[in-house]
């Protein structure tokens, strides 16, 4: 069902000594919603992912992921809360010793036991034809361009067909042509797969193109939300020269 959030924030609270990160965030993600989250450099934009999702603890908050109180699992129940959560990180995080095959089946067989071969080798090959990659499927992670990374890597997330996504800089170091290739894949993912999504990114072209909202961070608090477009028409200066200016 649309309109029903799945994650919810609130109050959250992050410092680390005297570098207060996040001072009270705030905010809903519906199901299936694409939800982008803008900041400059430093603004906790990763923090409060981590916290969300129990890699960090926060001061204070609230925290909920479909239905779950983040803030009071134990470890089994935040494993298997995980078990529904796709992570596309900055670097890619393939492991370098496998080849592409070899990625897949590890993340495969780490989240879901008793599969056949046969089932192990028919979700890897429609993983990779949803980002074009079947071609790649014996390659080492060092034979494959900065492209080819974020390809497989959006591929390994997918793969285990998670209900939430979140993409951390999905098109960080990657050329013009090549960042807007992978935000049209992670479109039609978002498309096929139906997962609700937070991307987190300074490319406004992969904002534009992957988020239906947008929420941005200014000193630890959310300064603005919008559609791209109410954004972009802000009357607040700051928040319109995020669309004019490379952050
Ligand atoms: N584990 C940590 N220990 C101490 N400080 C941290 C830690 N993680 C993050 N910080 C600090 O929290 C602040 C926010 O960092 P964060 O990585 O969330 O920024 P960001 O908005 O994601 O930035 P970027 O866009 O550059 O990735 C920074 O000042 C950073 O130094």
């Amino acid at each position: 069902m649309k309109d029903e959030p799945i994650i919810k924030i609130k109050n959250l609270y992050k410092a680390f000594g005297k570098n207060k990160v996040l001072k009270g965030i705030s905010f809903e993600v519906n199901k299936g919603e694409d939800l982008v989250i803008l900041g400059r450099s430093g603004s906790g934009k990763s923090v409060a992912i981590k916290c969300l999702v129990g890699l960090l603890d926060p001061d204070k908050g609230k925290m909920e992921i479909l239905g779950t109180d983040m803030t009071k699992l134990t470890y089994k129940e935040l494993n298997e809360i995980r078990l529904k959560i796709g992570f596309m990180f900055q670097d890619g995080a393939l492991y370098d010793s496998m080849s592409v095959r070899e990625n897949l089946t590890f993340t495969l067989k780490h989240h879901t036991r008793h599969l056949t071969e046969e089932d192990i080798q028919q979700q890897i090959m429609e993983a990779l034809d949803s980002v074009g990659l079947k071609e790649a499927i014996d390659k080492m992670p060092s034979e494959l361009s900065g492209g080819m990374v974020k390809r497989i890597s959006l591929a390994r997330t997918i793969i285990i067909k998670p209900e939430i996504i979140f993409y951390d800089e999905p098109t960080a170091g990657l050329d013009t042509i090549t960042a807007q290739e992978i935000s049209e894949l992670i479109l039609s993912v978002q498309k096929k797969y139906k997962a609700t999504s937070i991307i987190i990114t300074h490319d406004m072209i992969c904002a534009k193109m992957t988020g239906n909202r947008i929420i941005i961070i200014k000193d630890g608090l959310i300064h603005a939300q919008g559609t791209y477009e109410e954004l972009e028409n802000s009357t607040d200066q700051w928040v319109r020269s995020f669309f004019f200016a490379n952050n």
